[in-house]
Formats: C-alpha cells, sequence, structure tokens
C-alpha cells in the first residue's frame, strides 16, 4: 500500500512535498517483484522445409524458445527431427522466418550466428584429422573471440578454450590421448562425448541443437553427460542459456526436458510433459 500511495503521489501530485505521505518521496520506488516474461532465443514464425523435389518434410512450424528451455523433440524415424535442427542453425534451406534474439541469421552474420547456434552432428565420426585439430581450426575462425571476452552470455570471465573440452571430456571418462586419435578410430562413444566437450567446452555457444547427443553412450555415460547439460543451462555456465535435443530415449526426454515437441505427418507440436514423453 506504501508502494501504491508513493507512486500516485509521484503521478497525480508531482509539485507537493508529500509531507502528508508517511514515506519520503526522494526515495527510490522499488517495484514489487512481478513475474519475469521468458527471453526468447529463437523464434520460428511459418517455417518449413522441402526435399530436393519439392516434397515437403515439414510446414508451418512455430514454436518459440526460451531461455532456460531444455526442448525434447521427438518423432519417427525420417519424420524430420534433424532437418529442422539444420534449418535452425541456417545449415539447411528454409522458408518462413527464424529470428535469433529477435533479429535474422543474416544480420547476425552467418558464421557468428553458427557459433551461438550450434548444431552438434550425431555421427562426429566424419570429420578430418583429430579432435585436437579440429579444436584448433574452431578456435583459428575469425567469428570466435578464442576467449569469448565481449560476450554478454559469458559473464564467468577468462578460461582456456583449449583446455577446458579436454577437462570436460575427462569428467566424461574420455582420455586425454583420445584428442589426438583421428575420429574414424574413436569409438562411436568416445566421438561423441569429444563432439559435445568441444561444443560446451569452448563457450561460444548461447544454444545448443542437440542431434541425438547420447545415442552411442552406455547408460551410466549418458546420465553424467545429461546431468552435465542440464546443470550448465541452469547456472547459465559457459553462457549456455538453452537445448533443443533429439532423442528416441522416452526415459531419457522425461529426466531431461522442460518441455516437448513432437513431429508428426510434417506438422511440429507441443505437448504436455504428461501426454508426452
Ligand atoms: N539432403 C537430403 N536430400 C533429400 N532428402 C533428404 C535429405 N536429408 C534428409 N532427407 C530426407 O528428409 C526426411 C527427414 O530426414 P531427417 O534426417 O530430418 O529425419 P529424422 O527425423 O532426423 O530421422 P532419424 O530419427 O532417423 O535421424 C527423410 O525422408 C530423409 O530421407
Amino acid at each position: 500500500m506504501a508502494f501504491l500511495a508513493r507512486l500516485t503521489q509521484r503521478l497525480f501530485h508531482p509539485h507537493t512535498d508529500g509531507h502528508d505521505l508517511t514515506t519520503n518521496l526522494d526515495d527510490p520506488i522499488n517495484l514489487p517483484n512481478l513475474p519475469r516474461m521468458p527471453t526468447p532465443i529463437l523464434e520460428l514464425k511459418h517455417v518449413g522445409c522441402s526435399k530436393a523435389k519439392g516434397q515437403p518434410i515439414f510446414t508451418n512450424v512455430n514454436f518459440t524458445v526460451n531461455e532456460g528451455d531444455v526442448v525434447i523433440f521427438q518423432g519417427k524415424s525420417g519424420s524430420g527431427k534433424s532437418t529442422l535442427l539444420k534449418c535452425l542453425a541456417h545449415l539447411n534451406l528454409y522458408e518462413g522466418e527464424i529470428l535469433y534474439r529477435g533479429s535474422t541469421p543474416v544480420s547476425h552474420g552467418i558464421p557468428s550466428f553458427r557459433t551461438r547456434v550450434l548444431y552438434v552432428p550425431q555421427r562426429p565420426s566424419l570429420l578430418p584429422g583429430t579432435p585436437r585439430d579440429f579444436i584448433n581450426t574452431v578456435l583459428s575462425f575469425k567469428s570466435l573471440d578464442p576467449k569469448n571476452k565481449g560476450n554478454e552470455h559469458n559473464p564467468t570471465g577468462p578460461f582456456d578454450p583449449y583446455t577446458e573440452p579436454i577437462a570436460i571430456g575427462k569428467e566424461w571418462g574420455v582420455d586425454e590421448e583420445l584428442w589426438d586419435r583421428t575420429w574414424t578410430n574413436l569409438s562411436g562413444g568416445e566421438a561423441q562425448r569429444i563432439a559435445l566437450a568441444i561444443a560446451v567446452g569452448i563457450r561460444s555457444a548461447d544454444i545448443l541443437l542437440l542431434d541425438e547427443p547420447t545415442s552411442a553412450l552406455d547408460a551410466d555415460s549418458s546420465i553424467r553427460v545429461e546431468r552435465f547439460l542440464t546443470d550448465a543451462v541452469r547456472a547459465k555456465d559457459g553462457g549456455l542459456s538453452a537445448l533443443v535435443w533429439i532423442t528416441h530415449s522416452a526415459e531419457q526426454g522425461g529426466r531431461v526436458g522442460t518441455r516437448f515437441l513432437r513431429i508428426a505427418g510434417g506438422c511440429v507440436q507441443e505437448e504436455r510433459p504428461d501426454l508426452g514423453v
């Protein structure tokens, strides 16, 4: 009530000295705690994508990913999940509009956009050279500031982007010697954890687009990775604000997801958690 009285006084009686009020008008007005609107990171408006011969994979997809979301994306094999993630990362042609923090990918600059909206593929073993070569290549990109200075989403200060991925890999049971082995000579699970550790460890991403990120992992390793990623979003460690996560595992979706999308028959729909996975 005191707050309302002071606000009314300021709005309607700005020239009175307020001595008749119990509070001093020179005090700052503290607004009551109102519920915060979620901040949109990605907005999809009427997004569609077709196969080369013009056959649609999906049409008129509309949804928003907000800060703190872990969006589980499910659907049958071949329904278009990977294709939609690639559209989100501007790696596939699409129709309609995708906005990242209110602006088009082009206005952010595509290379810079792709380091912020980072797609992590299902099969990193197709990469040339070794994981350490890959880190060196990625960190040589002009669009990526190696220390991420000036990155408003990385408030945690200096870190070493060359060693951070290796440290994360160790937490996930990846020996350091594997970073010097060619991708083709790593097991599926090793390559998958290393690719993810790089994606998280270089701290460029605002949102990670994860294409079945633990499909090659055993249950224990999978849970370790899940915890790390969801904790990172909650704590905003390394600047990570949200995840979009394709999985075929209903159990995994239930463990990590905060929102649930399903693609079927070329349409994407949000499901309530209790109806979803
Ligand atoms: N480059 C391409 N050219 C032509 N068709 C493609 C191409 N990429 C994907 N497709 C087709 O688009 C459809 C959707 O493929 P997509 O990989 O997105 O499915 P998915 O839901 O991720 O499947 P999965 O769960 O098996 O990984 C499939 O019919 C696939 O064959």
